[in-house]
């Protein structure tokens, strides 16, 4: 199946899915001076061949316009003619998809994710460890701990994504990039958002509780 296939109806509502989305993020401030960057996969997915809406690059993401996503190809190739360019952090997505299989991704920044990220950066991972909202990422085990993985915030963005490949642990649906955000996922856009809010409670946590310790006895 190429592109060509897929239906206006099933791109009508993958853009209105993802519209909504990026209006609740950006109520949130979840994307201070245009950081951050968001896209859903469409149509049937196999590792070599796949395709995703990506928010175009540069933009002003807490406005809505008729230019604000494009759909690419799994090498990052616009599949429709278009004068929009894809995000400058599509090489993440790209590889996201092709080690997950995921249904959305979401990319922000935010102070807590930056603060946390620099703060356990020599562990290279930010420990949490029996914090109810684990469960969010279908972790249900008595006092469970998980990792979540911090990697190099090379200003050459696809050098980063080596990293991925090799830190991504299928268990925990979040990669950390240090003094820059976080990417999360999830098999649909509901679930993607909804692991990317427990990952920002957690990381309020950890720096609240950090914090709370420090000169402790
Ligand atoms: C001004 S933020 C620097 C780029 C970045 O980290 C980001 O998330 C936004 O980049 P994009 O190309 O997706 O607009
Ligand atoms: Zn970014």
């Amino acid at each position: 199946m190429s592109f060509a296939d897929i239906t206006t109806e099933d791109k009508r509502r993958v853009l209105g899915e993802f519209t909504e989305v990026k209006a609740e993020f950006a109520s949130r401030g979840w994307f201070a001076g245009t950081g951050g960057n968001l896209s859903m996969r469409i149509g049937p997915y196999s590792s070599e061949r796949f395709y995703f809406a990506v928010t175009a690059s540069g933009k002003d993401k807490t406005r809505s316009t008729p230019e604000d996503f494009l759909f690419v190809d799994q090498d990052g190739k616009p599949c429709e003619a278009t004068a929009l360019k894809p995000s400058a952090e599509t090489s993440l997505h790209r590889e996201i998809y092709r080690l997950t299989g995921a249904g959305a991704i979401f990319h922000i920044h935010s102070v807590f994710n930056n603060i946390v990220s620099e703060w356990f950066w020599e562990r290279r991972a930010v420990p949490i460890q029996g914090v109810e909202l684990i469960k969010a990422f279908n972790i249900w085990e008595e006092d469970a701990r998980i990792d979540v993985p911090i990697l190099t915030n090379y200003a050459d963005v696809p050098r980063i994504v080596p990293e991925i490949t090799e830190r991504l642990d299928p268990r925990v649906p979040g990669l950390l990039i240090r003094k820059h955000g976080i990417c999360a996922w999830g098999k649909d856009a509901f679930e993607a958002k909804k692991h990317l809010e427990a990952f920002e409670f957690l990381f309020e946590y950890v720096y609240r509780w950090e914090l709370l310790n420090r000169g402790k006895p």
